[in-house]
């Protein structure tokens, strides 16, 4: 299979340079619109398209972003594996600002989004032990070290609903629980690639201490903003090696990341909403034809 690299950019990755052939195009999707235009073109001869998550000139709240549109997008242009890339604030002192951090699990504290492609009509439960792929996170992590960043693998990423940053209290608890890093993005989107059969790498940069940290100020967005500008070159270049480093043909995915549908669907064929099944048809494509 051809390998399609999606990106999504978080907050100071609204752009990436050096595509060859690129243009912004504007992708229709059953679920509404996704945050942008995505660019598509080619890197090393791998296709690829990025999309930045709040949209170019940061326009959607963590909130109002339409992550099914989003990961549609991705999917029905042809991507196969996605890496998104996240400002996060550090819930432990040896993450520091300018790390780079590559997710391996969340703690899902977000409550007023879509959260699923199914629903009532067409039930579908995804396997989600381990929710970012192993084998784009280990590529991710290689890009990371190319670039001469300190990077940690493994962190639990606490997705919060924002726009607010975290009380002290709620700093201090997530803590408690063993939490690594904090954003306000990383769900519904990894469930949602999942379910898309993507596999799914989050490459978290660390631009604060929240505000647990006794000996570091309280996050605001000027200081998230201070240590991306530091940072986004290193985005960037991460970004610009995974072409060279995944290469044009793609194996099935040693973990199942792109088999996630293939025992999930519950639905009786002759009880499925057709309605839900034509919107599901290239999330679900592969399965449900
Ligand atoms: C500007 S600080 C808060 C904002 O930054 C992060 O965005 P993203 O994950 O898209 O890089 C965080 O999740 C909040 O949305
Ligand atoms: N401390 C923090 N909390 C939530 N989202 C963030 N994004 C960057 N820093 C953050």
């Amino acid at each position: 299979m051809q390998t399609m690299i999606g990106v999504i950019g978080g907050s100071g990755l609204y752009q990436i340079e050096g595509l060859e052939g690129a243009s912004w195009v504007q992708v229709e999707t059953p679920w509404g619109q996704p945050s942008d235009e995505l660019l598509v073109g080619r890197l090393d001869g791998v296709p690829m398209a990025f999309l930045p998550r709040h949209g170019r000139g940061h326009v959607q709240t963590p909130s109002s972003i339409n992550y099914r549109a989003n990961i549609d997008a991705l999917k029905r242009l042809g991507c196969t594996d996605v890496v998104a890339v996240s400002a996060v604030g550090s819930l432990r002192e040896d993450y520091r600002p300018g790390d780079f951090v590559l997710v391996d699990q969340y703690i899902d504290r977000t409550f007023a989004r879509e959260k699923s492609f199914f629903g009532p009509g067409l039930v579908g439960h995804v396997g989600f032990a381990h929710p970012t792929c192993p084998r784009l996170s280990d590529t991710c992590a290689e890009a990371a070290l190319a670039q001469g960043v300190t990077v940690h693998r493994g962190a639990t990423y606490v997705a919060m609903e924002g726009p607010q940053f975290s009380t002290l209290a709620e700093s201090r608890l997530y803590r408690s629980w063993g939490a690594d890093v904090i954003g306000m993005t990383g769900m519904p989107e990894a469930k949602l690639a999942r379910e898309a059969e993507l596999c799914y790498a989050c490459v978290a940069m660390v631009t604060d201490y929240d505000c647990w940290h006794p000996d570091h100020d309280s996050v605001d967005v000027a200081m998230v903003i201070r240590t991306l500008t530091q940072n986004a070159g290193h985005a960037r270049g991460l970004v610009a090696r995974l072409p060279a480093l995944l290469g044009q043909d793609r194996a099935p995915c040693p973990h199942g990341c792109d088999r996630a549908l293939d025992t999930a669907i519950m639905t009786a064929p002759d009880k499925r909403d057709p309605e839900l099944l034509a919107k599901l048809d290239a999330v679900a494509g592969r399965v449900l034809p």
